[in-house]
């Protein structure tokens, strides 16, 4: 089947040459009241929609094409599922009223057949990057499109949220970009597609990508599309014009709005320059392994699902990117403070705001509808209740007793006219769509106001002919009916059939009555009708006028919603410091971090009952404690007492009060953490080598004021050669003056202990445990001093080892501790001793002739115990016993 198929319907040829312009989107072409889509469009639509897949013989000589559809009315449920199931989609509309053409072109001779259809066009072209519905966006989260530019010096990247008019850009290394990426998580990011290797290289291949031609990538384009659409000469007022590769990007951007013939783009009013200069780095890394935005389990929280209690969908994304950009600036840091401080003792102050802010909903996202001419009358209502609320909010602030309150509050516009002029023009509860009519209040406009007198005296009228001819004809269940075949009928019950006069024109025979008009009847048929029609019309045309008006508004509206999100991100912040009892911390620009009986955020709130997070001190600073060296045995608390460190360091720089009972924070400007393994896993990298790459990044990167944080690193590898690298890396810490970074140390080496003695800025401690009775107690404290064992035996015990097997363990570890010194070439202690020294017990279960037993004995024999790290053991140990217990491996 082809556009050259002669044969071709008309409707399929003005099908193929509409899906020709967009190849690789899915084409909803509307036919009459449905949405259908054809041939391999179909397949696919019917798969992710779970819609029927049907056939239609499309005139061709290739037989039937294969179809699916749904009613047009359904396109906000089916749209988002295509396009969250990655689909680019095209829609078609017709551009005509069939009605009309068909009136149009009647009696006209010699129109081809082609001139016979009704004119169809694409009107957009929908992406995940590039989306306005709220069925596909995410009240929470930003919706961003990406592009990337490889300059010759930089790398340039721009961001986009089209539901939001947010156009962001900023340039640098591979890394820089990629960080950024990883932070803003596009939905859809933008390449040229002669570099499709280098952005494959440089930032994997699990993003969804659109590759555009060299040409739209050059300079030239890029400004000229720029200035065109700010109406400026020089891109010098959005502080961005010195970034090429950036401008680039964001001209990439532009180009792709009009490829997706999305050009009512006003709200987009300014280009930002991404300042990470203002910001704490934070790689990817540690934004998962600190479990900022997501947890790493599905049943976990993550610090945002804690903290996160603002009011509306803007504050909500604000807060989410307040999360992954912590501020490095002191007094930036001490204005949010101030201002959560100011909610906690001010309680009839943060009543009154948080009254307010339920009223405001999503201006952020309702201005940029307007913008794009699709917002509906319910949310120019929506739109109208925010103003309202701004000015409370306004007054509130602007008396406050807070100069950053003040401020915020000066710069809250309550656009007046534009809020009375709603107020007066749109009903108070008007419908969601412009075409069901009632959206223009009545007194706005006489003609309108007349127009809905003539139909609703019309419709009186109607009742009185019912009434009258009720009285005439002695019908007493006469009815004054409508459908849309023949329009206003009166209608007879059999049973007074013989009633009817001798006038009424019969039109329809239906099993228990029959259906009349009358030349009465018509006549005020039409005049309703007329007036029914015309009342629409002027409804969507005043309607669209008022929404050209509020277009003027847009860059006021936008800086309120930004106002208002900040405001609502600080009084989730109090909501939360009070509930769970944080405390303000000190932040100043010193290298100190103090931090007295601090918890960890998260795991504090989901204690089983009866049982109390340990609270613990740390205390870092460059010129005396530098490096804790933490050991302690498993389970002992270590990764959590790392976490917890960072968290309120970020916490504290985002402007939170934070879980301690008193905390000092010298702003650190990156935070490293090296704790768990990380998914590039499956990029076919080893454990090992995937945590040499991000530590070789920490050392590289890291400063005198940043953060570190090792939790047992060099495991991945045979103890001594782990020691090793543990302790060159921590010495390199030490002694390197320009990566004097504060750095928690988590080790299961006993052996780094040593390192105290030789370095004066390296302090040991050790998360305490009680043994009572041969059992462990946990006691979570953190203390000084280095700690002897890992009691990684008895925590298989508590996992349900088998107790054969950790009776066995215990004997190997009492052999190897006793020949610690022994070793063999290799730096492993002596094998056969231990083969030697077995158990009685273990020796009888190993000779058993049972399957399961010799696996059993498989598997232990072929361990390298030397070369294991406690936490393989463990994985190990958990092998076995899946065998034994039957539930296979
Ligand atoms: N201060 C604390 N108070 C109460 N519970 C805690 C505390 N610290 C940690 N825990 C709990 O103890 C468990 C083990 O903590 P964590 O993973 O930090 O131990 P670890 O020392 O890092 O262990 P491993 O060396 O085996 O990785 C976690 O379930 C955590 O919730």
């Amino acid at each position: 089947m082809s556009t050259k198929d002669t044969a071709l319907t008309p409707m399929m040829k003005q099908f193929f040459s509409l899906k020709a312009k967009h190849p690789d989107a899915l084409l909803l072409f509307r036919c009459g009241d449905f949405y259908e889509t054809y041939g391999d469009d179909a397949i696919v639509a019917s798969q992710i929609l779970g819609i029927t897949l049907t056939k239609r013989n499309n005139g061709g000589n290739t037989g039937d094409t294969p179809m699916a559809g749904f009613p047009h009315h359904a396109l906000d449920t089916y749209l988002p599922k295509l396009i969250r199931a990655g689909k680019r989609v095209a829609i078609c509309d017709q551009l005509e009223d069939p009605k009309k053409k068909r009136a149009a072109i009647k009696g006209k001779k010699g129109l081809s057949e082609m001139d016979k259809m009704v004119k169809r066009g694409i009107t957009e072209l929908v992406t995940p990057g590039i989306a306005m519905s709220d069925n596909v966006l995410n009240y929470k989260e930003n919706n961003f499109l990406a592009a990337v530019h490889f300059g010759k010096t930089a790398c340039g990247l721009s961001l986009l949220d089209i539901s939001t008019g947010e156009f962001l850009t900023g340039e640098g290394t591979y890394d820089y970009v990629e960080k950024l990426l990883g932070n803003f998580s596009p939905k859809e990011v933008l390449y040229d597609r002669t570099r499709k290797k280098d952005f494959e290289q440089f930032f994997g291949t699990k993003y969804c990508v659109f590759e555009m031609d060299d040409w739209v990538f050059t300079e030239q384009n890029a400004r000229q599309k720029l200035l065109k659409h700010f109406g400026t000469k020089s891109l010098k007022g959005f502080g961005v014009e010195h970034l090429k590769a950036g401008i680039v990007a964001s001209g990439a951007i532009m180009q792709y709005l009009e490829l997706t013939q999305h050009t009512s783009i006003n709200h987009i009013t300014s280009l930002k320059r991404l300042e990470e200069e203002k910001y704490v780095r934070l790689d990817k890394f540690t934004i998962r392994s600190l479990e900022l935005l997501q947890p790493m389990q599905e049943d976990g929280l993550s610090l945002l699902d804690v903290i996160d209690r603002t009011t509306t969908p803007m504050g909500g994304r604000m807060l989410r990117r307040w999360m992954v950009f912590p501020l490095k600036e002191v007094p930036r840091i001490n204005e949010r403070l101030d201002i959560v401080e100011y909610f906690f003792k001010h309680p009839d102050f943060r009543q009154l705001i948080d009254e307010q802010l339920h009223r405001v909903g999503d201006l952020e996202r309702i201005i940029s509808k307007v913008a794009v001419g699709r917002v509906s009358p319910r949310e120019v209502v929506q739109l109208k209740n925010a103003l309202m609320a701004v000015q409370p909010i306004k007054g509130a602030c602007q008396t406050a007793d807070n100069d950053c309150l003040r401020r915020l509050g000066e710069q809250l516009n309550l656009c007046e006219s534009l809020r009375d002029r709603i107020e007066k023009e749109i009903t108070p509860d008007p419908p969601q769509l412009v075409s069901k009519g009632g959206v223009i209040a009545d007194g706005y406009s006489p003609e309108l106001d007349e127009l809905r007198n003539i139909s609703r005296g019309g419709k009186d009228y109607l009742l009185e002919i019912q009434q009258r001819e009720t009285e005439k004809t002695g019908i007493s269940s006469l009815k004054v009916g409508f459908n849309n075949v023949f329009g206003y009928y009166l209608e007879v019950r059999n049973t007074f059939k013989d009633k009817v006069p001798e006038g009424w024109i019969r039109k329809q025979t239906l099993a228990q009555a029959e259906r009349y008009i009358t030349p009465e009847l018509k006549e005020y048929e039409e005049k309703i009708l007329g007036a029914d029609e015309k009342i629409l019309e002027l409804e969507a045309r005043l309607f669209s006028e008022l929404i050209v008006a509020m277009q003027e508004f847009i860059p006021q509206i936008q800086i309120n919603a930004n106002i208002l999100a900040h405001i609502d991100c600080l009084l989730s912040f109090a909501k939360v410091s009070e509930d769970n009892c944080y405390v303000r911390p000190v932040v100043d620009d010193t290298d100190v971090l103090d931090i007295h009986q601090g918890r960890h955020p998260v795991i504090e709130t989901q204690m089983p009952l009866g049982e109390r997070y340990v609270p613990n001190d740390v205390y870092l600073d460059t010129e005396k404690q530098q490096i804790m060296m933490i050991t302690g045995p498993n389970m002992a608390g270590k990764s959590a007492l790392l976490r917890q460190t960072a968290l309120i360091v970020l916490m504290g720089q985002i402007g939170c009060f934070v879980p301690a009972e008193s905390a000092r924070i010298g702003v650190v400007d990156k935070i490293f953490t090296r704790v768990g393994a990380s998914d590039n896993l499956s990029l076919g990298e080893s454990t090992f080598m995937v945590e040499m790459t991000e530590a070789a990044d920490i050392l590289n990167n890291v400063s005198t004021h940043s953060l570190v944080l090792f939790d047992e690193l060099g495991r991945g590898t045979s103890t001594y050669d782990g020691i090793s690298i543990a302790w060159a890396i921590v010495e390199y810490l030490h002694e390197n003056e320009h990566a004097h970074a504060r750095t928690l140390f988590a080790t299961h080496y006993h052996e780094l202990n040593e390192m105290e003695k030789h370095f004066p800025r390296i302090k040991n401690y050790n998360v305490s445990v009680k043994e009572v009775d041969g059992k462990v107690i946990f006691l979570r404290k953190l203390v000084p001093g280095g700690s002897e064992h890992s009691f990684g035996i008895h925590v298989a015990e508590i996992a349900g080892m088998p107790r054969s097997i950790v009776k066995r363990a215990n004997t190997v570890l009492k052999q190897l501790e006793a020949e610690g010194s022994e070793v063999g070439a290799a730096g492993k202690p002596k094998m056969e001793n231990i083969a030697d020294k077995k158990d009685g017990v273990q020796l009888n279960i190993f000779q058993l002739d049972d399957p399961v037993l010799s696996q059993v004995r498989d598997e232990i024999l072929g361990l390298d115990i030397n070369n294991l790290t406690p936490v393989e053991a463990l994985n190990k140990l958990n092998e076995i016993k899946k065998i034994v217990t039957g539930k296979s491996k």
